[in-house]
């Protein structure tokens, strides 16, 4: 029988802490970038915006609000967005290494249930970036959805 008592399961954007985390986790990172020896030269060029529309494009892959699909891009432009960039594994690393020490710096939720899940979704993006960035084009459907990304075999979070 369905347990009606049973809480309803946060997305990881709401456990996260909503788009306010994702908007500073994405700030401070890109400050981290330019003064990084190996990324700073990937990103010099990038727009003003770019920090933001990042921090929107995962906000809304983990559950958020579509900002990022209904007004800023699309999953096919961001994807065109990486063509030709000639990204390495070490970059891509680093790129890791420093979200991740700034999602702890900025005490984004530990619990092993969300950062699991985080990861998750963070490597699957990492390395669909490199390996596009190694392309001139992609026979992609403009329209392709957005990915959405969930908890995972935990099924949400340790709630006690
Ligand atoms: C989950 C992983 C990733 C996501 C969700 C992501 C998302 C995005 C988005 C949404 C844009 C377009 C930004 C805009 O509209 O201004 C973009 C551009 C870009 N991304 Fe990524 N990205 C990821 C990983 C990476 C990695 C690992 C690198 C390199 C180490 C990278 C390098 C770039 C570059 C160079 C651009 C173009 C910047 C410019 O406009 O000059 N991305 N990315």
């Amino acid at each position: 029988m369905e347990n009606n008592n049973k809480p309803a399961v946060p997305s990881l954007f709401e456990w996260a802490g909503g788009m306010a985390v994702f908007e500073k986790l994405f700030d401070r990172f890109y400050d981290k970038v330019l003064a990084d020896d190996i990324l700073e030269p990937v990103f010099k060029h990038m727009s003003p915006q770019h920090r933001l529309h990042v921090a929107h494009f995962v906000a809304e892959v983990l559950g958020g609000p579509k900002l990022y699909s209904e007004s800023e891009g699309s999953h096919f432009q961001m994807i065109q967005k990486h063509l030709a960039k000639h990204l390495t594994q070490q970059h891509r690393k680093r790129w890791m290494e420093l979200l991740l020490e700034t999602a702890d710096q900025l005490q984004l939720p530990d619990d092993p249930e969300f950062r699991s899940a985080f990861l998750a979704y963070l490597e699957w993006g990492t390395r669909i970036a490199v390996l596009n960035s190694n392309l001139d084009n992609v026979d992609e459907d403009p329209d392709m959805p957005m990915p959405k990304w969930d908890w995972g075999v935990p099924g949400g979070p340790y709630l006690g």
